[in-house]
């Protein structure tokens, strides 16, 4: 870390702007693929919701006051009916069916009985239940053309992240087909001689804790994994995997980012004309992670090789790129109340918390090396440094929510 280092919302900052530099461009997706991605358009209802006045319940849709003489069934589907209603008249309904012209409200299934009279009509009047509900005012259990959203209104802007419910929600108003920025595709590059891949390492190596989790991470985070390499801990293996050129818009390092004699990242990418945006960052654990511009233009995240600092950094800084890659902004981080961690002088504390009875709690395996508390935690508490004083925040882990039930 050097003197001239940001602090972590300075270096988040600066991460939205590197990655805006490379904006993605945008393309067109089939509604049923855009969970995930990033929309680059304001996208409007095709139709409004409802399309009709429709039913919200099974029952009958009736004209003027009963008892009223039942025709024929309302229809599901396009055949919707177009003769008045008039007073004196009711026709039986089911849940979402288009509602006659003139219908005063729909009476529910449970609050109406049906009798022949003595010609053989159906004549429909109100129960028991019917009566004592009083159920019938203008527009009852009428569902309203329009009522959520008009056709032409706004469903979502552009930059927002599309959720199932977007896709969902865009489906109904009609939409079939997205403007959206897709996923930019990250190299990773694992360095560090002592990495092995697989199997019990023996003293003197450790097993590399990011391989096999990246493909599946880099998704929750806007990213998806383009190719994956392991370098050796050498200026030429270094320089080699940062120049390679493919199809990634982003490659991400770990490891080898200090100043020991095997740390080669930050040499690699001035000597091959890239540029240092950010020498370490005020944070603990993380604070060498880079991040560079290389000399090809694409953005770098230079991990640190300990686990928890690099996953820590991986949370912190690589949402931030791909929001500048798309166009978007971070969101305000929640306040993380009842947290009980000293902060320190000047460097911003990022630890691994879960919850004990309604109470959160830091965890007891924060060094940076260890991946234990993380993988109990429910979140990682932001604790502002004593220089810069803050309330808590929580950054959200990714896979939270999916490791509940
Ligand atoms: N003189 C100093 N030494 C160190 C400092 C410092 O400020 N001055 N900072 C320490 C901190 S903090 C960190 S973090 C590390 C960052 O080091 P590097 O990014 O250069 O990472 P490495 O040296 O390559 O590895 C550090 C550590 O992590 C293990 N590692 C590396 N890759 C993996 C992997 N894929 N899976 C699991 N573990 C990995 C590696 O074996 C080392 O134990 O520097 C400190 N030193
Ligand atoms: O900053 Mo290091 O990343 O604490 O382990």
């Amino acid at each position: 870390m050097s003197s001239a280092s940001p602090s972590w919302d300075d270096a988040r900052a600066r991460a939205v702007s590197l990655g805006a530099e490379r904006m993605l461009p945008s393309r067109p997706a089939a509604i049923s693929e855009a969970v995930g991605l990033t929309s680059a358009a304001d996208a409007h209802a095709v139709v409004s919701l409802p399309i009709a006045d429709i039913s919200a319940m099974d029952g009958w849709a009736i004209a003027g006051d009963g008892p009223w003489r039942v025709g024929e069934p309302v229809r599901m589907g396009a055949d919707t009916p177009s003769e008045e209603l008039r007073p004196g008249l009711a026709r039986p309904v089911t849940t979402g069916a288009v509602v006659p012209p003139g219908a005063r409200a729909v009476l529910r299934s449970e609050h109406g009985a049906t009798e022949r009279d003595p010609a053989g009509a159906e004549l429909l009047s109100l129960n028991g239940s019917g009566r004592a509900a009083s159920d019938q005012p203008a527009g009852r259990h009428i569902r309203r053309a329009g009522e959520e959203i008009t056709a032409g209104e706004l469903l979502w802007a552009a930059g927002t992240i599309l959720t199932p419910a977007h896709v969902a929600f865009g489906a109904v108003a009609g939409l079939d087909t997205l403007e959206v920025r897709p996923l930019a595709r990250a190299r990773l590059v694992v360095t560090g001689d002592e990495v092995i891949t697989v199997g019990a390492p023996r003293r003197g190596e450790v097993r590399d804790a990011f391989t096999p989790v990246f493909s599946s991470l880099l998704p929750m985070l806007g990213l998806s994994l383009h190719s994956g390499h392991h370098a050796s801990d050498s200026h030429a293996a270094v320089s080699e995997a940062l120049q390679h050129p493919d199809e990634a818009e982003l490659v991400i390092t770990t490891g080898g980012t200090s100043r020991g004699s095997g740390d080669w990242v930050r040499h690699a990418v001035e000597d091959s004309g890239g540029v240092i945006v950010v020498d370490g960052v005020r944070m603990r654990p993380g604070h060498p992670v880079l991040l560079a511009r290389l000399a090809d233009g694409r953005p770098l995240l230079a991990l640190p090789g300990n686990p928890l600092a690099a996953l820590v950094c991986l949370l912190s800084f690589a949402p931030a790129l791909v929001a500048g890659m798309t166009g978007g902004a971070l969101s305000q981080l929640e306040p993380l109340l009842e947290l009980d961690v000293e902060p320190i002088e000047h460097d911003t504390r990022i630890i691994p918390f879960h919850r004990e009875n309604g109470r959160a709690v830091a965890t007891s395996w924060r060094g940076s090396a260890m991946l234990r508390g993380l993988s109990e935690a429910e979140g990682l508490a932001v604790v502002a440094p004593q220089d810069a004083p803050a309330p808590t925040l929580m950054l959200p882990l990714p896979w939270a929510l999916a490791a509940r039930r």
